[in-house]
């Protein structure tokens, strides 16, 4: 075994159908006496129905989270969240939400309990994203860290099939990426197999009926694992592929990583056997990158970049702009074989080295 170096992340979570009913007791746990509550407009109903969990600890409901985190919108966040006296944030949805909340914290240090109700996996992760202007900046900072975070399955049962399976594939890359990470750890690839293996189960599961709760919690179980790989070690050409093609193109995010996924494997896995061979015995399959394509392809995710939006004039650029950052990746960067990757997903091609 190499050395390594694993660092552990304080973070309290509760797991469990129903368990959204203690949220009131764990804002309490935080020492905070004032919540506001962030949501998406469209997901406003259901944090009114958190607030009125919280009761008199509930500041307000703020329901202004985008997608990206617009500086407009983590502004306004965080002149609400003074206004109103709060000392903690309760962001209910999924990343964007989360994210909003991590803009706060960014700036405050306001302390988040997050509730997901996607698979993108932010709660477990110390990083951040902020667009102004067109250009959407990350960063780590451990003040972004949720300190609480509450899994409770019920809240995914409304999640659509079609974003379950993408969130769900969004969740599997931060795993695929993290068993070759530069800074991969014993740890973090058991969680990236165990979570894998979770969701590679639960997508058909929920394909097949979305209100089958073992699957609902199997998912968020694999969703938390990947999350927190995700925010442990760092990620590679497959990631920094789908931020380049989400920053610059405006594509979806979790669809962009479902398309993106198999072909950024093909591309590594020359590179790093002892992980794709992970990933397929995560999956049950013999084939990694296949695997992951066929599981897209048979539950109705798009499996081509000109499914959702891109344009084919646009490859150069892209693959001109992911040329341009340099980043630890298992298989060194070449032009013509990256121009080749992004050809065949935009096509929507089975992936190929
Ligand atoms: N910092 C980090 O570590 C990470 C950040 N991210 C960021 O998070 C964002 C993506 O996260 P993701 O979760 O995919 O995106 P969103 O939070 O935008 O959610 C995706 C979709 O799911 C819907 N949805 C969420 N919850 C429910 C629900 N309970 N019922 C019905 N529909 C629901 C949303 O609908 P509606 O619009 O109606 O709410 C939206 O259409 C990106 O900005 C990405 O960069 C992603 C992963 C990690
Ligand atoms: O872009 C961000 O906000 C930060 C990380 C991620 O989105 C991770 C991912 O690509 O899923």
């Amino acid at each position: 075994m190499k050395p390594f170096v694993y660092e552990s992340r304080a973070q309290r979570v509760l797991f469990g159908a129903g368990t959204l009913a203690q949220v009131a007791a764990e804002v309490e746990a935080l020492g905070a006496r004032k919540a506001l509550v962030l949501c998406t407009p469209p997901q406003r109903a259901q944090a009114e129905q958190v607030a009125g969990l919280l009761g008199e600890r509930a500041a307000g409901v703020f329901d202004g989270a985008v997608m990206h985190v617009p500086m407009a919108a983590a502004r306004e966040a965080r002149a609400v969240a003074q206004r109103l006296g709060a000392d903690c944030a309760v962001a209910v949805g999924g990343g964007s939400t989360i994210g909003l909340g991590k803009a706060i914290a960014l700036d405050s240090g306001l302390p988040i309990l997050a509730v997901p109700t996607t698979y993108a996996g932010s709660e477990m992760t110390p990083i951040y994203g902020l667009t102004e202007e067109g250009v959407k900046r990350t960063g780590r900072d451990l003040r972004v860290l949720p300190r609480t975070v509450i899994y409770d399955p019920q809240l995914s049962l409304g999640l659509p099939v079609g974003l379950s399976v993408v969130s769900g594939i969004n969740a599997m890359a931060h795993a695929a990426e993290g068993l070759y990470a530069d800074d991969a750890n014993p740890v973090t690839q058991l969680m990236a197999e165990e979570g894998l293996a979770a969701l590679g189960r639960a997508l058909p599961a929920i394909h097949a009926d979305s209100g089958n709760r073992q699957a609902r919690a199997d998912a968020l179980y694999g969703a938390w694992l990947c999350g927190t790989v995700l925010g442990s070690v760092a990620m590679a050409l497959h990631h920094k592929l789908c931020h380049t093609l989400g920053g610059s193109f405006n594509l979806p995010h979790a669809e962009t990583h479902t398309i993106v996924l198999p072909h950024a494997l093909a591309y590594n896995a020359p590179a790093a056997p002892a992980a794709t061979t992970r990933i397929a015995r995560a999956l049950g399959a013999a084939d990694a990158p296949l695997a992951l394509y066929e599981l897209a392809l048979r539950h109705g995710a798009p499996v081509a970049l000109r499914q959702i939006g891109l344009r084919e004039e646009d490859l150069d650029r892209a693959c001109a702009l992911a040329m341009q950052n340099q980043y630890p990746n298992p298989r060194p960067l070449e032009a013509a074989a990256l121009r080749r990757l992004l050809q065949n997903a935009y096509d929507g091609v089975p992936p190929a080295a």
